[in-house]
């Protein structure tokens, strides 16, 4: 008798009738297993207890398309990264993704229930992974102990399923459940705390993701879905499904990534563009951009009365001959965290150059715009230098005037640097407005 022989007849001999735990009634299969289980020769059978012709049906070359395209998005993102895109994290999930949908098409050996566990445990994490680097971006990540309890609890509900159910409809629906459940908590959580159009992206992917899972979870809970043995299941058209729609949600989130990276690359160069390196205060470039957005003629929110106040550290040159020019560095970058601090959040504030520099104060009277630029002036001159120039007291000049209504906003700035210079002509430390 040869060993096919034997095990064949190990099994046929094993009850088929159906049996009951405790007050329960379960079905044949699982009662079967459970004999198998109990007796400890259930791994010789599993064969016959998952009599699925596939088991040794090689996957097509278009089922085997499904994980290469995968990971060919994984390799795409991790390429990515490597050219100064952070998609790292996310061509690690991506990786992690293909690997479990190329296990589900390996042919199942003798430890096939383990096979099921460790290919859903590989899409779980995948998708842990893109929920962190979701996370990343703007909220606290999920703690890693939930991670772990929430694969751990994933893996005994797919083991209990295959082993005690033999249900490949009921393990597909566990795994897919916990990682729409996954999906949906972080997806939640971060649009909370949207900030960015990029962000957006990144939510609605998830979103789409997140929304196809669940309707697939549905469907199997609704559908008359037939109760297929493991091999079976995956040349149904429910195992067809879940593949393709593997496919489809990786193929969103690799798009939705690239966009969101991109437009966040952008969007840091933009910045940098506009920004003054030292005071990071609007540049000359990012003020007219401002001013573009803010004054255009068919803008008419565009506030007037709008304050400007022009400034001047006074003699700068000696501060830098004196104390050198990284210390002339610190006292520009203060002077510029000071007029951040005194202006409302609403204000525009810009190094024009050197050591000069103009506020824009939207809805501000001449009345209130004065009582800033003196503030601003007073506490300069209040700064204490120590260690480097601890008896050092430096003032500043200022220029105020206001943007009438319907006034080109080049004649409002040359009007506020021509008041500034009369408080240059007037002894420097004072503060000059036009009545
Ligand atoms: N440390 C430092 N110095 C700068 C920077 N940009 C310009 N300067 C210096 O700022 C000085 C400006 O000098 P001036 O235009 O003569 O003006 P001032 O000495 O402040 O004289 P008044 O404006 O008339 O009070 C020059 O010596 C520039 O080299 C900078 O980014 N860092």
């Amino acid at each position: 008798m040869s060993l096919n022989d034997r095990r064949e007849t190990r099994c046929n001999i094993l009850p088929h009738a159906a049996c009951r735990i405790g007050q329960h009634r379960i079905p044949d299969k699982a009662a079967r297993t459970l004999q198998l289980l109990r007796s400890g020769k259930w791994l010789l059978c599993h064969r016959r207890l998952f009599p699925c012709t596939s088991l040794f049906m090689p996957a097509t070359l278009l089922e085997w398309s499904v994980p290469a395209a995968i990971l060919l998005c994984a390799i795409g993102l991790c390429a990515a990264h490597f050219v100064g895109f952070r998609t790292l994290q996310w061509g690690a999930a991506l990786g992690c993704l293909s690997i479990g949908y190329a296990i589900m098409l390996v042919q199942a050996s003798e430890f096939s229930p383990y096979k099921q566990a460790v290919e859903d445990a590989f899409i779980l994490c995948g998708v842990m992974l893109a929920c962190r680097a979701l996370q990343s971006r703007r909220c606290r990540q999920t703690s890693l102990y939930v991670d772990i309890a929430v694969l751990l609890a994933s893996t005994a509900m797919v083991i209990v399923s295959v082993v005690l159910f033999a249900s490949a409809k009921l393990e597909s629906f566990f795994v897919q459940a916990f990682c729409a459940l996954v999906i949906w908590r972080a997806t939640l959580s971060f649009s909370r705390r949207i900030a960015t159009a990029s962000d957006k992206v990144l939510t609605v992917a998830f979103l789409f993701i997140a929304l196809v899972l669940t309707g697939q979870c549905i469907l199997y809970i609704a559908a008359p879905t037939p109760d297929l043995a493991l091999g079976e299941w995956r040349l149904s058209v429910w195992g067809t499904l879940i593949q393709y729609t593997g496919l489809l949600g990786s193929i969103v989130l690799t798009f939705a990534v690239f966009i969101a990276t991109s437009y966040d690359a952008i969007e840091k160069y933009r910045h940098q563009a506009h920004t003054d390196a030292l005071t990071g205060l609007l540049n000359r470039q990012g003020l007219d951009s401002r001013l573009d957005s803010v004054f255009r003629p068919a803008f008419p929110e565009a506030a007037t009365p709008t304050g400007v106040i022009m400034a001047d550290i006074d003699n700068f040159k000696r501060i830098n001959d004196i104390f050198g020019h990284a210390f002339g560095d610190m006292v520009l970058a203060r002077f510029g965290s000071l007029l951040r601090q005194e202006a409302d959040p609403q204000a525009c504030a810009a190094r024009m150059g050197g050591e000069e520099f103009l506020l824009l104060l939207p809805g501000a009277d001449l009345e209130s715009a004065t009582a800033v630029a003196e503030e601003i002036r007073a506490s300069f001159v209040s700064l204490r230098w120590a260690p480097h120039a601890p008896d050092a007291r430096f003032t500043a000049s200022m220029g105020v005037t206001v943007v009438e209504a319907d006034e080109p906003f080049a004649s409002a700035l040359k009007r506020a640097d021509d008041l500034l210079y009369a408080a240059k002509r007037r002894g420097r430390n004072c503060t000059v407005w036009n009545v």
